[in-house]
């Protein structure tokens, strides 16, 4: 019902092909966590997961639905999104700007009410932003703004979560948090599928790892049959193995460039 799926998905902006036939899914009670070298067209892929970007060819189904027939508001509550920030959006209390991930929830003109509140609340606590509730987003340092765009999107109680790179500008502490977070909500029965740089986080924290290069999804799997060294050579360029730990935990033991 939750499950959301990319069906041979091809993306294009202005003359260029950015993605070539992309199949790919996200179950309720993971974390998929997409990763690729620059350009490869994980952001792009995203975007079409939440219909910012038209496929050019193929379909995004939620359950048995084609996204594309979806009426703005049933989508609105179904997936959450957290992207960057623009750095210039001000006028707008921490507060309210998260506020308004409940508005999918809310009838036209219905006003917040104490549930909103209490949402919003929690994941004002969450994400790290109590203290910062009543600032103005402009305000706010690129780590702080980018956890207003987290919390917004889980404010909204998404059944599926899409993030574009959550943890950028976030120091170590925070990146752990918000993780850790996104752990907690896929134990509770959510879908979120995840860009992330970093593969060492990514191999510690998601469940699957989806590996996209020019545009086409090359390897999807658990992080240790994914990351093998050659994979990692070639799509990534670095010397780099997974690790996992008696208890299960993983690690990516990175040793440099391949051909240093
Ligand atoms: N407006 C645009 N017009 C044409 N090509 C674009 C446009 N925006 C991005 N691209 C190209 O599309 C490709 C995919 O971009 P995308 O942002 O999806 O990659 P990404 O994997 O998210 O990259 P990064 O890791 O750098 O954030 C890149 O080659 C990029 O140069």
């Amino acid at each position: 019902m939750n499950r959301l799926r990319a069906h041979a998905v091809h993306a294009r902006l202005g003359p260029r092909t950015v993605l070539r036939g992309v199949d790919l899914q996200v179950a309720p009670g993971q974390v998929l966590a997409l990763v690729g070298p620059n350009g490869s067209g994980k952001t792009t892929l995203l975007r079409t997961c939440y219909r910012a970007l038209s496929v050019h060819a193929g379909v995004i189904t939620l359950g048995d639905d084609d996204i594309s027939t979806l009426h703005r508001r049933d989508l609105a509550r179904a997936i959450g999104v957290g992207v960057q920030e623009p750095a210039s959006l001000g006028g707008l209390t921490v507060r309210e700007s998260v506020q308004l991930g409940r508005t999918p929830h809310r009838r036209w003109h219905q006003a917040f009410d104490a549930q909103d509140r209490a949402v919003v609340t929690e994941v004002l606590s969450k994400v790290g932003l109590t203290e910062l509730a009543d600032r103005d987003l402009l305000e706010l340092s690129g780590g702080e703004r980018q956890r207003v765009s987290i919390a917004r999107a889980l404010a909204q109680q998404p059944r599926v979560l899409l993030l574009d790179e959550p943890t950028n500008h976030l120091d170590l502490r925070h990146q752990l948090t918000i993780l850790g977070l996104l752990r907690e909500l896929a134990e509770q029965g959510t879908a979120i599928l995840v860009t992330l740089h970093d593969l060492s986080m990514a191999t510690t924290y998601s469940d699957q790892m989806a590996v996209l290069d020019d545009g086409l999804l090359v390897a999807v799997g658990t992080p240790e049959t994914v990351l093998q060294p050659d994979l990692l050579a070639a799509v990534f360029g670095v010397n780099a193995h997974v690790i996992t730990e008696k208890q299960g935990r993983r690690t990516l033991d990175i040793r440099g460039l391949a051909n240093a």
